[in-house]
């Protein structure tokens, strides 16, 4: 189909505004629609830049940045592509989380989402066909909007992070917007608050569980594999009862990926993996606390341990390294409610004098004297002053990652780490931080954001159309991180700077994509190539 007149400036993948040449402008018939003077690209993304730089709030920038989007595609990603580290925290997380709790009132455009409605089921595949509209769609984000980063219940409002999740697979790896599409699945939402909402734009009923909710998301599956038999799905912030069965449910049929599970598994091991490049430690040597073991803290376990048994220790061995404390405190076999996934890293209260005790932080801390802590809680200042210094008494570089996200969530600020244990701490956190000075130090804070490898660990898998995503793509993803970071520079991080995304990107991608070919998991042959071939670039 030919786009021309108002339909090719209306059409945000090939508009280019004012970048139409006269030549363009007379054959498409959209003479005398624009300015007269021709711009270049370059002179575009200047012009957006001087606007962006303008608003005041993050959050004024995010919208100039999806009007962008929504008016040119092209020149939203050649802006964001020149300036990578200073976009992220706008388009992505943290500024992304206000959008979602305020997306029925800040509602202006459907960014080409498509919107499932579990109580509309016989549209799904009429939905699908509509937003694709014709579009060879190789890359799917889909969220039930349950457990959007650590704020919750954001029922249909959860599109965004799709859609955020989707212009970060762009930038960073070059996957071609158009062949992308976010997907929000509508299956009702608890919070109270926009169940009240008369504005509130998802359904108007609270969360449907059980069989009809899994028949729903396997109906979804099933047809958008009809649709796209090439498609790589990833599946975004579902809830702690529903992410791991889904993943368990699909991923040793088609090629799918949870992010909360696997990527954040991956650049979390990655980043200890750095942590003991810095120390000069041994994996195996070391004592792992996950605090808070939902769906990333066990995800983020179960990844370390393999590791671990990679390394040689046998499992029995390996699961000793390990503790998991959530509400409850420490988890033992015969504490209550305990998850799938957090059963296999349960401990015995026969192995503490002081079992009972044991429902703090704290009081784990110091029974257990670990050397990793890692957060995933969602409760704010957990990681205090107490608890670190405890922890830094009997390690000499403790490794302290408070992952939760947003930033008003974090379990502790960097540069308190610091302070607290005098310099040694070795940290990775989950939004954006600036260097932190100390005592004459200057200490670049890595960011353990599976933003960093979910790009490339995609568009690798894409390239070579793997049948799935298997444990050694996983992996391989996991140690191609290394070596871009030189440890022996004071203050150095343990995870590469995001202003080299696009770089490190490719080196995921092209790793991911050869494991695929080694596990006969393609016909594909030329790794390199492959991914190559698949690269988008913005220009006109
Ligand atoms: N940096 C990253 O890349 C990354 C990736 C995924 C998730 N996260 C962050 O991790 C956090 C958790 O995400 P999730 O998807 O695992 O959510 P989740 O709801 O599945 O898990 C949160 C867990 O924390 C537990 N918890 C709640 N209160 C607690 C307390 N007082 N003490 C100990 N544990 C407590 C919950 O019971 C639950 O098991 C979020 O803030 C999210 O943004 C970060
Ligand atoms: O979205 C992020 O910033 C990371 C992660 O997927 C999360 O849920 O917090
Ligand atoms: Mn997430």
């Amino acid at each position: 189909m030919k786009y021309e007149g108002l339909d090719l400036l209306n059409n945000h993948f090939l508009n280019k505004g004012t970048a139409f040449t006269k030549e363009e402008r007379k054959e498409n018939h959209i003479e005398g629609l624009l300015p007269p003077f021709v711009q270049t690209l370059d002179q575009q993304v200047e012009q957006a830049y001087e606007n962006y730089s303008n608003k005041d709030t993050f959050l004024a920038k995010r919208m100039y940045l999806m009007d962008l989007f929504n008016e040119n595609v092209t020149l939203f990603y050649k802006l964001f592509s020149q300036h990578v580290n200073e976009f992220m925290p706008v388009v992505y997380d943290p500024t992304i989380a206000d959008t979602i709790e305020n997306y029925s009132h800040l509602f202006l455009d459907p960014q080409n989402a498509a919107f499932l409605s579990i109580d509309d089921q016989d549209d799904i595949e009429a939905s699908l066909k509509n937003a694709s509209a014709g579009r060879d769609i190789k890359l799917i984000v889909v969220t039930d909007g349950e457990g959007i980063l650590g704020i919750g219940d954001w029922g249909v409002q959860g599109v965004d992070i799709s859609v955020g999740k989707l212009m970060v697979y762009t930038v960073a790896a070059g996957v071609d917007p158009k062949s992308v599409l976010p997907v929000v699945l509508d299956v009702g939402t608890n919070r109270k608050e926009l169940l009240a909402d008369d504005l509130y734009m998802g359904n108007h009923h609270e969360r449907v569980t059980g069989d009809k909710y899994y028949n729903f998301v396997d109906k979804f599956v099933e047809t958008a594999e009809n649709l796209f038999p090439d498609m790589y799905l990833h599946f975004e912030d579902f809830g702690r009862s529903n992410a791991a069965n889904i993943l368990n449910k699909y991923k040793d049929n088609i090629l799918t990926f949870n992010d909360d599970i696997q990527g954040t598994g991956i650049i979390t091991l990655a980043g200890i993996l750095g942590a003991l490049n810095i120390s000069k430690e041994k994996l195996t040597d070391q004592v792992y606390l996950s605090f808070g073991a939902g769906t990333a803290g066990a995800g983020i376990t179960k990844r370390i341990f393999d590791a671990m048994v990679e390394e040689g220790l046998s499992e029995d061995e390996a699961r000793k390294h390990f503790y998991l404390v959530d509400k409850q405190g420490l988890l033992f076999d015969d504490t209550e409610d305990l998850t799938p996934e957090q059963k296999p890293f349960t401990r015995k209260r026969s192995e503490f004098t002081n079992a009972d005790e044991l429902t703090n932080l704290e009081a784990v801390v110091k029974a257990v004297h670990p050397t990793i802590l890692v957060g995933t809680s969602t409760q704010p200042g957990t990681f205090t002053e107490a608890v670190i210094k405890e922890m830094a008494a009997h390690t000499e570089r403790p490794i302290i990652f408070p992952l939760s996200n947003p930033t008003k969530l974090a379990e502790a600020k960097a540069e308190d780490l610091l302070k607290w244990t005098d310099g040694k701490a070795l940290i990775a956190t989950g939004i954006p931080v600036e260097p932190v000075e100390y005592n004459g130090v200057t200490y670049h804070i890595g960011q353990a954001n599976n933003a960093l490898v979910y790009p490339g660990l995609g568009l690798g898998s894409m390239a070579v159309n793997a049948k799935i995503l298997s444990d050694g793509m996983i992996n391989k993803a996991a140690h191609s991180l290394g070596g871009i970071v030189d440890p022996t520079q004071p203050g150095a991080a343990v995870l590469p700077p995001v202003s080299q995304l696009d770089k490190f990107s490719m080196t995921v991608a092209n790793g991911v994509a050869q494991q695929a070919i080694d596990e006969k998991l393609t016909t594909a042959t030329d790794a390199k190539k492959a991914v190559a071939d698949l690269k988008w670039e913005p220009k006109y």
